[in-house]
């Protein structure tokens, strides 16, 4: 049994169908990256798969269970933690006390909670930013902290969106190193990103979308060489 699978699942916006019909599976341990160009689904379906909107049609297992019925708060819970592509931290706070409040998902002790906090923001590389309130770090930390706060709720499922946009080639390089050393974790991982170079690298299986619509699925060199990819990514000149 897969740890995740979307069934035929479709998200009308409207008349626009953001996502439609698409079906996939993740293993646990592997990593799945997803493509497509601007507007073609990506964020919509970590949206669906987080329970933030709900499906049109189709379902969603986790874990063997259906999960497209469960309230969005109940998702982190379950176990499947996500970043948001508009990182979202919590202001005011340290980053440390960001981090903290993931951990208290699976946990009630203050202790227990800043120790996994501790070291999580020290696995992250934040541990000299520790004591810096979350609305003074530049991106390329805030980004970091977003990984941060999910991985403090222990998930089994990581959904990384864009975790590299905005970042210069140096902070992509130390976010991608971030990403490395918990994919070699075993953390299985849902991974969205602009940089194909980054994708190609990183991912056990890449799903490419256009149109809400699945192009392709399979391994990257196999994704990255298919006809209707690089028509989508370059234009018909290239395909
Ligand atoms: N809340 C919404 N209401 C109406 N339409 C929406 C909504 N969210 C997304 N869409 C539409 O659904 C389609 C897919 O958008 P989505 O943001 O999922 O694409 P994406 O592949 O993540 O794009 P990008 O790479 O630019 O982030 C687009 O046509 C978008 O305008």
């Amino acid at each position: 049994m897969s740890l995740f699978e979307a069934k035929n699942i479709v998200k009308r916006f409207g008349g626009v169908a953001a996502v439609n019909d698409l079906s996939f599976t993740v293993e646990k341990g592997e990593i799945l990256g997803i493509i497509g160009p601007n507007g073609s689904g990506k964020t919509t379906v970590f949206n669906l798969i987080s329970c933030f909107f709900p499906l049109t049609s189709g379902e969603i297992h986790f874990k063997g269970k259906r999960i497209d019925q469960v309230p969005a708060h109940d998702i982190c819970n379950l176990g499947i933690g996500r970043t948001f592509q508009v990182v979202k931290p919590l202001k005011r706070m340290t980053v440390l006390e960001n981090v903290t409040v993931g951990a208290f998902l699976r946990t009630n002790s203050m202790a227990k909670a800043k120790h996994k906090a501790e070291e999580i923001v020290d696995f992250c590389g934040l541990s000299q930013f520790k004591d810096y309130e979350a609305k003074s770090l530049p991106l390329a930390l805030r980004k970091r902290l977003e990984i941060a706060r999910a991985l403090a709720t222990e998930p089994e499922l990581l959904m990384l969106d864009e975790t590299c946009a905005g970042l210069n080639p140096r902070e992509s390089e130390e976010a991608i190193a971030i990403i490395k050393r918990i994919r070699d974790s075993g953390m299985t991982i849902i991974i969205v990103e602009h940089i194909m170079k980054v994708m190609m690298g990183i991912s056990d299986r890449i799903l490419a979308i256009n149109f809400g619509s699945q192009i392709t699925i399979g391994k990257p060199q196999e994704v990255a060489g298919h006809p209707e990819v690089i028509k989508a990514y370059l234009g018909d000149d290239h395909a």
